[in-house]
């Protein structure tokens, strides 16, 4: 699904911030890319999609080769790459409902987009997935009176509406509370196994990594020092990504089946209260 051959970023300032990084992502796989700040997380994210210009190797998307396009073809390939931001990007005079329409500006016509008439089909669709990340009665809502999770919710629908293969999601939970954070994870993983996408999130808290990625990637200055599973993630590979510490407390916190499936109908009932 997602390959990347020999990832090498070296910005004008002198940073080697990925230094020939080797990473393949299967379909429908949910990986968490952890690493002490610096270590080149936000930067790997953002040469997949090219916001950042790699210095040297290869990015397939299937069969697409990211590196080589030139801009048109770029735009074009983006469409296939939702990305999940930290501060969610949203237009905060603008609805809720016209946030999510947002992620669908690269399929319409300039003009079509200009004055905002999206097609039926797109707003049928935008319905659905505000329902479905809990926010159907808030369509109308700017987005500047929403909760810290409920805009994550709709930069969630908004990078959904693209109908993407593979989501980066850079520090989704940086900004909100350890509920709110579990909720949103859940909401995303579960996403993508009923989309089939390939997700790649970019995640300080390990705890919460290894609650719901199934495979946790490690970067430590611009290398990749770990590959592996939640559970292989012991004090001694914590060592070698974030260097030597008492990790003697640094457990996985374990879902517990009957509190999650609560959770998960108090999730569908619930609605942030508007802060
Ligand atoms: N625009 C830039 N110009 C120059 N150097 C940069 C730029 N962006 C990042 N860097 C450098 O590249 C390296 C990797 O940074 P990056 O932001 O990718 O790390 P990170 O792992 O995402 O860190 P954090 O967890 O703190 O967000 C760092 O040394 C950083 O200073």
């Amino acid at each position: 699904m997602l390959r990347l051959e020999q990832i090498v970023k070296k910005y004008p300032t002198g940073d080697h911030a990925l230094r020939g990084v080797d990473l393949e992502v299967p379909e429908h796989q949910v990986m968490a890319l952890i690493g002490p700040s610096g270590a080149g997380k936000s930067t790997l994210i953002r040469c997949i999609n090219r916001l950042v210009e790699p210095t040297s190797g290869r990015i397939w998307l299937k069969d697409l080769e990211m590196v080589s396009l030139n801009a048109r073809e770029l735009r074009r390939a983006r469409r296939r790459i939702g990305m999940i931001f930290q501060e969610y990007a949203l237009v905060e005079r603008l609805t809720v409902m016209e946030n999510v329409l947002s992620g669908r500006l690269g399929y319409v016509g300039f003009w079509q987009s200009w004055f905002r008439r999206f097609p039926q089909t797109d707003i049928d669709h935008a319905f659905m997935l505000l329902d479905r990340v809990g926010l159907a009665e808030f369509a109308d809502k700017r987005a500047d009176a929403l909760s810290g999770g409920q805009r994550q919710r709709v930069g969630i629908a908004r990078a959904l509406i693209q109908q993407p293969d593979l989501l980066l999601v850079d520090e989704p939970t940086a900004s909100l509370d350890p509920k709110t954070s579990r909720q949103i994870m859940r909401l995303i993983t579960e996403l993508a196994r009923e989309r089939n996408l390939a997700v790649i999130i970019n995640i300080h808290d390990v705890p919460l990594a290894q609650m719901f990625a199934q495979r946790i990637v490690g970067l430590r200055q611009g290398t990749l020092v770990y590959d592996g599973t939640p559970e292989g993630l012991t004090a001694d590979r914590l060592t070698d990504i974030y260097g030597e510490e008492n990790w003697e407390g640094q457990f996985k916190a374990e879902e517990d089946p009957a509190t999650e499936a609560q959770a998960q109908i108090a999730d569908a009932r619930r609605f942030d209260p508007v802060v």
